[in-house]
Formats: C-alpha cells, structure tokens, sequence
C-alpha cells in the first residue's frame, strides 16, 4: 500500500517569536511543499522487518530493525491513543536520541537528527513497532524559516494517521490527484503535527504546523485560529540569505532575553500582538480601486518594517537580513525576516504597481550577495493525501 501526503510551508507576516510569549501572529501557507510517501507491506506485523526513512533531499537514507524500536519503545501505538495525541515524553526523546545515534551521521548534516527524532515518534506513536517505508522530498529550504519543520511534521503525520484508518479524504482539489481531509480529521493531523514540532522546536507556537495542516491565511494566539480572508492577492519576494540557523536555539534566545528584561519585552510583545491585530484587520480589507490598493499596501508595509523592528529588539535579526534590508529599502521597499530569524529568509512586499524592471533590478542586487530569491503563492491549501 502506498499513501502519500504533501504539506505546505508558510510565511509569517507578523507575529513571530511574539507569539511564543501570548502575542498575535498572521500567517499564510505558500505554494512549496515537503511530501512524505509512506510505503507499507501487505503482512505489518511488528517484530519482523525494518522502519525506513529516504530523505531524498538530503541523499540520506537511514533504517531501524523493527526488533530494535520494540526493545527500545514498546509497542506504542494503541487505536485509542491516535485519537488523543501525546507529547514525546523525556523517557522516549532518550531512547529515540539513542536510536538516532546508532546512525553516523555525517557531522555537516547533524541538524537532521531532531527531524528523524520527530520521524521515530510519529512512525512509532501512530503506526507501532510495523514496517515500512517513507520518502521524504520536500520543495522547502530547510532551517530558513519557512516551516520546513513543520511542513515535515504534518505531512508524515497525515499519511502516517490515514495508513492507520483514522483519518481520511473527503474532497478532491479540482483537477489534481489530491484530496483533502475534513475539518474534524485536519484537527487530529494537526495535534500529532505538533508533537513532531515540540521534538523539533522546543517550545513551538503552534502557528507553524496550523498553517501547514489547515493552509490559507490564519491569525493565532495562545492556540485559538482565526481564518483570514484577504481582501486583495498579498504578493512577496522571499529572499533565502541561505545562512543557517536553529529555531530551536532562536526561540530560546528569545525567552532568555524575556527573562533578563521583563518589563522591557513585555512591551515589546505587546507592541507586535498590536501590529498582528491591525494587520489581520487591513489584509481582510478588499481595496477596489489603485488608491485603494496603494493606501493598503502601504499599510500593510508599515507594520512589517514596525515588526521588523521589534524583532530586531528581540536580538533575532543577523547582517545578513539587514543586507537585505538595505538592499531593498533603496527602491522604497519594505522587508522583514519570516520564521525565526538568525538567517534564513525575509520577506519583501511587491506594491502591485512595481513595475517588472524595478523588481527585475532588487532581485538581481539581491542575488550579487549570494542570496536566492523566489516569488510564492500565498494563502494555498494546506495538507492534501493521495491513496494509491
Ligand atoms: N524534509 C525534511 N526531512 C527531514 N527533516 C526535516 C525536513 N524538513 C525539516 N526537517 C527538520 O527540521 C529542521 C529545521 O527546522 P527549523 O524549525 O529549525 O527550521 P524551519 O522549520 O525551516 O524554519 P522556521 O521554523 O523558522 O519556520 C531540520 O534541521 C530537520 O531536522
Ligand atoms: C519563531 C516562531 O514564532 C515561528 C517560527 O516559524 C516559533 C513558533 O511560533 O513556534
Ligand atoms: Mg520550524
């Protein structure tokens, strides 16, 4: 049997790392996807066989004897249980770490080792000690804060709940093979997405691995969703500065500095939870009219360069993001970074009256540093699975 899932990565307007310490945050899935294709033999006894992960983007590859994940976890998965997700308890990341380490690997992709940590608990949790096989290929930059993490952790987990008969397609996407789950089941894809992105992030928001599960535009905070509607095409530049970083590590930073200045970065949490409300208000706005539009995006560029700027109190920005900054800031263009910082990418806002030559002049620029630049589609569907 071969089931296969695809889950998007996101942007982050506004909001993040605010939105760990209660703050607001506006996101929105975009049109590059990681797909887990999940293999199964006909028998799936435990005991007998091996669990095998092909991370095709990486030319990595890397199995476990069944025999040894029972020693190691017990038979985990139980029907009952894939209804109430569970976090991975410190007893389990030990014997998963020890699992992981079994494999050499290679000291320049060390970073792989939470997501195969994710990989074990999920694959375990949901499906037990059976064998199989998932191949992971993903369109996303990993580590670049475009919830790479969490487009893994929910892709997997929606082929991994629908091989166990617990969750399921109700709709197709018009024209393509894929299909789309209901509401009840994107809610239940979403909770064991978050357990793979508590192994991953540490201390994950959950906007993350919401996106990737329920796509389109949201507003988050303290773990209520709120559906956008935006009101106009919202167009970005996303610039990859290709510097690599750890959420992991970013997000802790955050929290040590929240620690050593209280009062200070409560204000600064409070200050973005107020520019996320207002963002979330104007991209709901449908402008009619150029004026209209200007006036909007103008708006909107207000609030990521404020954004930016509390981000950079925070102590999440690096030089290589504010070449960037510069860099655009020259055409009269408004960048932040997404994600958690430290590297990765920044978003730029294209007025829809650029002109191509304009953009054409920033993305080169852009690119004479060393930097990837790209265009997306924002505000897509989010998990989609083909059975085959
Ligand atoms: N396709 C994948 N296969 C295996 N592991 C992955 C994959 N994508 C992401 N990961 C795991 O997630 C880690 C990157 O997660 P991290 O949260 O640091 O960055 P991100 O999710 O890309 O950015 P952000 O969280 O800021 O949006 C990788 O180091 C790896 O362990
Ligand atoms: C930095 C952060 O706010 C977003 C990372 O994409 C972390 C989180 O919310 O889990
Ligand atoms: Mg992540």
């Amino acid at each position: 049997m071969e089931i296969r899932a695809r889950a998007p990565g996101k942007i982050i307007l506004a909001g993040e790392h605010a939105v760990v310490h209660g703050s607001a945050v506006v996101a929105a899935a975009i049109d590059l996807y990681t797909q887990s294709s999940l293999h199964l033999p006909p028998s799936g006894e435990g005991g007998a066989g091996e669990v095998e992960v092909d991370l095709t983007d990486t030319g990595l590859a890397f199995s476990w004897p069944c025999s040894r994940l029972l020693e190691a976890l017990g038979e985990t998965s139980r029907k009952a249980e894939l209804q109430a997700p569970r976090p991975c308890s410190p007893e389990e990341l030990a014997a998963i770490a020890r699992l992981v380490e079994l494999h050499e690997i290679p000291e320049a992709k060390i970073w792989l080792s939470a997501g195969l940590s994710a990989f074990l608990y999920l694959y375990t949790s949901i499906l037990g000690c059976r064998p199989g096989k998932v191949v992971v290929s993903s369109g996303l930059p990993m580590g670049a804060g475009l919830g790479s993490s969490a487009a893994f952790s929910a892709s997997l987990s929606g082929a991994l709940l629908t091989a166990a008969g617990v969750v399921s397609a109700e709709g197709a996407v018009g024209g393509t093979e894929w299909q789309l789950l209901g509401k009840d089941h994107l809610e239940l894809v979403n909770t064991w997405a978050f357990q793979g992105e508590k192994i991953i992030h540490g201390k994950p928001s959950g906007i993350d691995n919401a996106v990737s599960t329920f796509g389109s535009m949201i507003k988050f905070k303290k773990g209520e969703l709120t559906n956008l509607k935006s009101g106009n095409p919202v167009k970005m530049l996303i610039t990859d500065t290709r510097v690599g970083r750890n959420t992991k590590a970013l997000v802790a930073g955050v929290s040590e500095r929240a620690s050593s200045h209280p009062d200070a970065m409560a204000s600064v949490f409070h200050a973005v939870n107020t520019i996320s409300e207002e963002l979330s208000s104007i991209v709901e706005l449908a402008a009619t009219d150029e004026i209209a539009m200007t006036s909007k995006e103008e708006k909107l560029a207000e609030l990521m360069e404020m954004n930016q700027g509390l981000l950079q109190c925070m102590g999440v920005s690096h030089a290589s993001i504010e070449t960037v900054l510069r860099s655009t800031l020259k055409y009269n263009l408004v960048s932040k970074l997404t994600g958690a910082g430290g590297g990765g990418c920044v978003l730029t806002l294209i007025p829809t009256l650029l002109s191509k030559l304009v953009l054409e002049k920033v993305t080169t620029e852009l690119e004479s540093h060393g930097f990837r630049c790209f265009k997306v589609e924002v505000g897509g569907q989010g998990l989609q699975i083909h059975q085959g």
